[in-house]
């Protein structure tokens, strides 16, 4: 069987690969991506300048997913640029993810990405939830409208959008709205629900330091919400746009559900944090045994096909 898949002409070798934000912010930890059996090595969001983030503690994991409130923490847009050339040592696409601050803050970083050669695509992230005082621009539809029309008129190399969890049905036509008036070429469906509230019982106390306690949730918690955004998106966007699926994936079986529900790639986040790069090669492992024991030669012959009871 294989799991090798393209996203805009980005040919992986493997469909699963990093979300961005655990273990991808210094040249170490992605040189570890490239070294593992991850199909691509995607870098934490970069600010045009380098961030410090929320104070510690601001990160914490249940035995159901992980709770963060990072902040932001990145070592400044030029090193991931810089990176690029680093990346190349490895057979696979290097992506780098941007969350500026602002718009203009967006656009020069990606006029600066023109022809860069060695950067496969750029994961636009639209739904950081714990910059302080910044709502989600993937929550306001104009806003996101109003970045991504100047993005495009900039843009050369291929461009997705790291999407929020939506909720509520018109929700998603809004976005899908929005969407299907550029050229994308994938959105990443979903980042963390964003400001849960993890307590400990015992201390009487929250877990995190940074906005009393509330974070962007993470893993087991959120994988129904995860494959409601890829299905629904699936079905809503123009079909030169990939669904990449993130959310809750700790196994084969839960790769196998985002691709189902449509997902041309799978990233992993919480599990990743917890296991480290042993996890990119053992779900694939399952992945391929699932796919062999249900007669699926590569992804295409079961993704999108999830069935309906009617
Ligand atoms: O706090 C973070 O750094 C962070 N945390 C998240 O859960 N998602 C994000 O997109 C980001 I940029």
């Amino acid at each position: 069987v294989s799991l090798a898949t393209s996203i805009a002409g980005v040919s992986l070798s493997s469909c699963l690969y990093n979300a961005s934000g655990p273990l991808c912010t210094t040249a170490e930890e992605l040189d570890a991506i490239g070294n593992s059996e991850a199909g691509a090595i995607l870098s934490k969001s970069a600010t045009l300048e380098k961030r410090a983030g929320n104070p510690e503690p601001r990160y914490f994991e249940t035995p159901w997913g992980s709770i963060n409130s990072m902040g932001l923490p990145n070592e400044g847009f030029q090193y991931y640029l810089d990176y690029a050339s680093r990346a190349e040592a490895f057979a696979k696409p290097y992506i780098m993810s941007i969350s500026g601050l602002s718009h203009q803050d967006n656009v020069d970083m990606i006029k600066a990405l023109a022809g860069q050669k060695h950067i496969a695509a750029i994961e636009l992230n639209l739904s950081c939830p714990n910059v302080p005082g910044k709502p989600q621009t993937g929550y306001d539809f104009e806003q996101s409208r109003a970045l991504l029309q100047r993005v495009f008129e900039h843009v050369s190399l291929p461009l997705g959008v790291k999407l929020p969890p939506y909720f509520d049905l018109p929700h998603f036509d809004m976005m899908a709205a929005v969407l299907n008036d550029y050229p994308l070429a994938f959105v990443t469906c979903v980042n963390s629900i964003g400001n849960g509230l993890v307590i400990d019982p015992e201390s009487e106390s929250v877990v995190i330091k940074p906005k009393s306690g509330f974070g962007g949730i993470g893993g087991d918690f959120i994988k129904p919400t995860a494959l409601a955004n890829v299905r629904k998106f699936y079905t809503l966007l123009n079909k030169d746009i990939a669904i990449i699926g993130c959310g809750g994936v700790k196994s084969g079986l839960d790769a196998f559900e985002h691709i189902l529900c449509g997902a041309s790639a799978v990233q992993i986040g919480t599990q990743f944090m917890r296991e480290g790069t042993t996890c990119f090669s053992r779900i694939a492992r399952e992945l391929g045994e699932i796919m062999q024991q249900k007669g699926y030669a590569d992804i295409t012959s079961f993704q999108g096909k999830l069935r309906s009871l009617d």
